[in-house]
Formats: C-alpha cells, sequence, structure tokens
C-alpha cells in the first residue's frame, strides 16, 4: 500500500441534468474535462442519477449494464484521458432478472471500474403537503457496503437516502473508513430542512469527512433538486458548499485532521457498548 498522502483535492461536479441522455454525457464530460485542466483533482464526484431525470417513470427507460452501457464507458473513457478517479454520481443499472437499480459507479484513472454500489435504502416517503416518492415502484434495493481505497484513505459509499441510515455510516466507520461520499438529490421540502443537517451528523457522528453531490435545481423538472452539494469536514464544519445552480465546488480534503479530531473527541472508544449494543435486537 501506498503511504498515505495526507491531502486530496476533490471536485464535486452540481451538474443540470435534462431528459436528453447525449447531452447530459456530453455536459458531464466537458465539466470533468473543465475540472482536471483547471484545477487538477484527484477525484471527481458526480451527482444522483446525472444522465436522466430523476424520477420512477423513467428509470427503466434510462437504463444501462454496467459496465458495457454507454454511461459506464463514457465515464471509464475520461478517467483514463484525464487520469483521475470518478465517483460517478448513479445511473439507473440494468441489473440481472429485469431488475433495475440506482447505481453509482466508481473509476480509476486507468478506467477501470472499481466499484460499484447500489443504493440499499430506496427512497420510499410520503410527507404530508410535502412530497411522496417511492422509488420501491420501479427499483431493487442493493444488499453490499461499498468500500473504496485512494491513496491510503478508505472511503465509503451511500446514496442519497442512504445518509439517512446512521448504522449504514458506522459499519463504514467501524471498517476504518475516512470519508463517506454520497451522491444525492435531496428535494425543496426534505433538502432545506436535513441536507446539511444530515452531513453534519454523519461527519459528527463518525468523525470523517462526509461529501454529497446534488444536480443543479431545474425548476422545470418534475423533480426540483436542492443543489448545495458540500463537503463537511471531522469537526462537523461546512468547508464548502454549492449554491442552487451548475456549479464546480473544489476542495483541498486535508485526512490528518481525521485522526485530530478522534484524538482529541474520543468518543468512538468511549462508547458503552457494554451497556448498549444497537445491531442487536
Ligand atoms: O431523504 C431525502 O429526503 C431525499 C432522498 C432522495 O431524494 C433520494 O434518495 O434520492
Amino acid at each position: 500500500m501506498n503511504a498515505a498522502k495526507t491531502i486530496m483535492r476533490l471536485a464535486l461536479l452540481q451538474l443540470k441534468g435534462s431528459k436528453d441522455k447525449a447531452a447530459n454525457l456530453q455536459n458531464a464530460s466537458q465539466k470533468i474535462r473543465e475540472a482536471v485542466q483547471g484545477h487538477k483533482p484527484r477525484l471527481i464526484t458526480l451527482p444522483e442519477c446525472f444522465n436522466c431525470p430523476y424520477g420512477t417513470k423513467y428509470f427503466r427507460e434510462y437504463a444501462e449494464t454496467i459496465p458495457n452501457g454507454e454511461s459506464s464507458q463514457t465515464l471509464s473513457k475520461l478517467a483514463k484521458e484525464m487520469g483521475v478517479y470518478i465517483v460517478g454520481g448513479t445511473i439507473p443499472e440494468m441489473g440481472d432478472n429485469d431488475k433495475i437499480y440506482n447505481t453509482c459507479t466508481v473509476w480509476s484513472p486507468e478506467g477501470s471500474l472499481i466499484a460499484k454500489h447500489r443504493k440499499m435504502h430506496l427512497f420510499d416517503i410520503d410527507v404530508k403537503g410535502g412530497i411522496r416518492f417511492k422509488e420501491s415502484e420501479t427499483l431493487t434495493a442493493g444488499n453490499e457496503f461499498t468500500i473504496i481505497e485512494i491513496d491510503g484513505h478508505k472511503i465509503g459509499i451511500g446514496i442519497c437516502y442512504d445518509i439517512r441510515f446512521e448504522e449504514m455510516a458506522k459499519v463504514y466507520r467501524n471498517e476504518g473508513c475516512e470519508m463517506l461520499i454520497y451522491p444525492g438529490a435531496f428535494n425543496m421540502t426534505t433538502g432545506p430542512l436535513h441536507w446539511e443537517l444530515l452531513q453534519r451528523s454523519r461527519a459528527n457522528d463518525n468523525q470523517l469527512y462526509v461529501v454529497t453531490t446534488s444536480p443543479a435545481r431545474d425548476e422545470t423538472a418534475d423533480y426540483v433538486a436542492y443543489g448545495h452539494s458540500m463537503v463537511v469536514d471531522p469537526w462537523a464544519k461546512v468547508v464548502k458548499s454549492a449554491k442552487e445552480g451548475e456549479e464546480t465546488v473544489v476542495v483541498d480534503v486535508d485526512f490528518s485532521l481525521v485522526e485530530q479530531v478522534r484524538q482529541q473527541i474520543p468518543v468512538y472508544s468511549q462508547r458503552r457498548v457494554d451497556l448498549y449494543n444497537t445491531t442487536k435486537k
């Protein structure tokens, strides 16, 4: 294993999507090239459903196999051409037995698929006077945790609604993760209420970086995304946040902060697991 490098530059691409898949891929490609040319990041992150509109009626139509589909091939080629890691947001994945998943692919600078995370918790909610959404109408949940390792740092992957589940983040913490990345598309009901709160909560609970990447807001879309892609540090401070429009957020993450926070406020080793073990019934 490489000696861990302390600083990692991230570029979060908050992209404006549309119903035109070719245009979405073209826009993502252009923004990836611009980010690399302008900022030389080690890792680029894309939004949830970056190649399609977010909505259960669209998932089947836009679904592709991984890694042979055109969205995967586009990201693979770009990662290789630009020599960068890409956490490729999500796309609807056509799996076996006609099952569709909401899936994040991760690409190495050599263009290889190094991980694939299928959203574990499907977004099924009904907020009176706010929003009703039922991903389970068309999607199947994934059953596997996904940890990648870049420059000696373990990073756990989740997708949007997954961020609400502290137990999942704790599993990643137990496995030694120093960062969690969630492509996500909160909305105008839950975004203002919970988007930043959840990121700061997961960062604070687990003393690690939390990174989210949302689509840009489009008031004309069926589902209006909140935007505000952000990076939160292990103190639970917001390091940088996008507004609602199309934007690239560049942050130099300093992994030495993870250990500093864990030493100064050692809650992990102070847990009274002799008294409570929340994984047991
Ligand atoms: O949890 C929320 O409020 C939003 C979740 C969501 O939009 C998603 O899982 O795609």
